[in-house]
């Protein structure tokens, strides 16, 4: 449903009053600005506000140990010995996977390292991994040094995808291209769901399709894509991708992450993989036996047992994606909302020279964030906005980020940054 937008406050609020999920922004912390207001947050793509029943669901855990100390691995509201299962559910809806292909465990970065191990198997013939120029960079840190693991040179083994002369993100068609040209060489596809500086979503499903027909494996980190767009993993068919929680699920710095491995990897004990005692057969894990068993599914690629603390941040994070009525609900306002910023920011009729937006318009081709590539004041912009209350981040060399993202954010804001974006264009015209 596209409506046809009008910059004014009475819009926005006819919008808000419309808004199904209007309730849920009373559900997170929003954070002061000096003078006692609200801040305008659009910047849940870097770390997603706090809900309000976290601190309730730390407390448990906190009485738990307080109340049954190691008797908590076994009893209690949630016994921890079993606590990353209660969200299997509840991760495969977001993700669009079986229970079985889904574990929440570790970090974002900590993750790639065990999936590529498993999924980067190079040979004499095959070693290349093809990512996107400029991919986050513990993401290029990560592939370098599996790279270099595996005795080839990272140079020579690492394809980045750059855009065109003049363009600011990937055309699909030069992806698929490049998959082909790289063909019997190419090892691994491995892009961001979402690349974190243009906001641009890529078509996992077309890439996936392409990586496959050359014989390639197919990742996806999906940092800036989880709990932001309507995901497929299943049906995509990719073979493998992880996420971290703390940015579009809320669930708090430095939270767990997920990964994601797919049904037809869930039986293949022979898979080389780094081993710990949690991703041992459950039913044998306390007979402390020589010899690694994997657990079916992604459950296998565990290590160690879970950071209680922060996957109880994420459960109750993930309940209230669920309580919206799912991602598929949330994203439905998020098209409108950053369609609206985008009506907005376009209406200011600034010059190129000045400012783009590089994120495409096409709402298949992003998620709710818009990256402002700013040429003149950039940082000015950025200051004069966190001055203004309004908290985006800045990525160097000069582009702003705003995220208005469904649980939280409101028409309102949107609108209300707009018009603290008018006075900036003023001066700076
Ligand atoms: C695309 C991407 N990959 C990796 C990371 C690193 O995540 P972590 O610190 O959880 O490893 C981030 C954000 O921090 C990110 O945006
Ligand atoms: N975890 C952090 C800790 C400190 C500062 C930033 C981060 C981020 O996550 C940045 C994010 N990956 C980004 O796309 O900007």
């Amino acid at each position: 449903m596209m409506t046809t937008f009008h910059a004014t406050p009475e819009f926005a609020a006819t919008l808000d009053a419309q808004d199904p999920l209007r309730r849920f922004r009373e559900q997170f912390h929003i954070p002061p600005t000096p003078d006692g207001g609200e801040s305008i947050y659009f910047c849940g793509n870097s770390l997603g506000l706090q809900p309000r029943t976290v601190r309730a669901a730390i407390e448990q855990e906190l009485e738990s140990w307080a109340q049954q100390a190691v008797e908590g691995h076994f009893h209690g509201v949630s016994p921890w010995i079993s606590y990353h299962e209660t969200m299997a559910d509840a991760t495969a809806r977001l993700v669009g996977a079986n229970p079985l292909e889904v574990i929440v465990m570790n970090n974002l970065t900590t993750n790639l390292h065990l999936l590529l191990i498993s999924f980067y198997r190079p040979t004499a013939t095959r070693y290349k991994v093809l990512m996107e120029g400029g991919a986050f960079p513990s993401d290029q840190y990560a592939v370098e040094s599996q790279v270099k693991l595996h005795g080839y040179a990272p140079d020579d083994a690492i394809v980045e995808l750059v855009p065109r002369p003049g363009e600011h993100t990937l055309r699909t068609e030069d992806i698929e291209a490049k998959i082909q040209e790289i063909g019997e060489e190419l090892a691994l596809v491995l892009l961001g769901g979402i690349n974190y500086y243009t906001g641009q979503a890529f078509d996992m499903q077309a890439i996936t399709k392409s990586g496959h027909a050359v014989g390639a494996t197919v990742g996806f980190d999906l940092a800036h894509a989880a709990g932001n767009l309507v995901l497929h993993l299943h049906d995509w068919d990719v073979d493998f991708a992880c996420w971290c929680s703390y940015k579009y699920l809320n669930s708090g710095p430095g939270g767990v992450s997920g990964a994601f491995v797919h049904e037809r990897f869930a039986n293949r004990p022979d898979l080389p993989r780094l081993a710990g005692w949690w991703g041992h057969d459950a039913s044998e894990r306390f007979q402390m036996k020589k010899g690694f068993k994997p657990m079916t599914g992604a459950a296998g690629w565990q290590l160690a047992n879970g950071q209680i603390i922060a996957l109880a941040m994420h459960r109750a994070a993930l309940a209230l994606v669920d309580e919206a009525g799912g991602i598929a609900a949330l994203r439905r306002k998020s098209e409108q909302l950053t369609a609206y910023l985008e009506f907005i920011l376009r209406g200011l009729n600034l010059p190129p020279s000045i400012l783009e937006i590089i994120t495409p318009s096409e709402p298949q081709a992003r998620g709710c964030q818009l990256s402002l590539l700013v040429h003149k004041d950039g940082r000015g912009l950025f200051d004069y906005l966190s001055e203004a209350g309004v908290i985006g981040d800045w990525r160097e060399p000069n582009v702003i980020r705003l995220a208005p993202v469904p649980l939280y954010n409101t028409f309102g804001e949107v609108q209300r940054v707009g018009e603290l974006m008018a006075a900036w264009a003023e001066r700076v015209r």
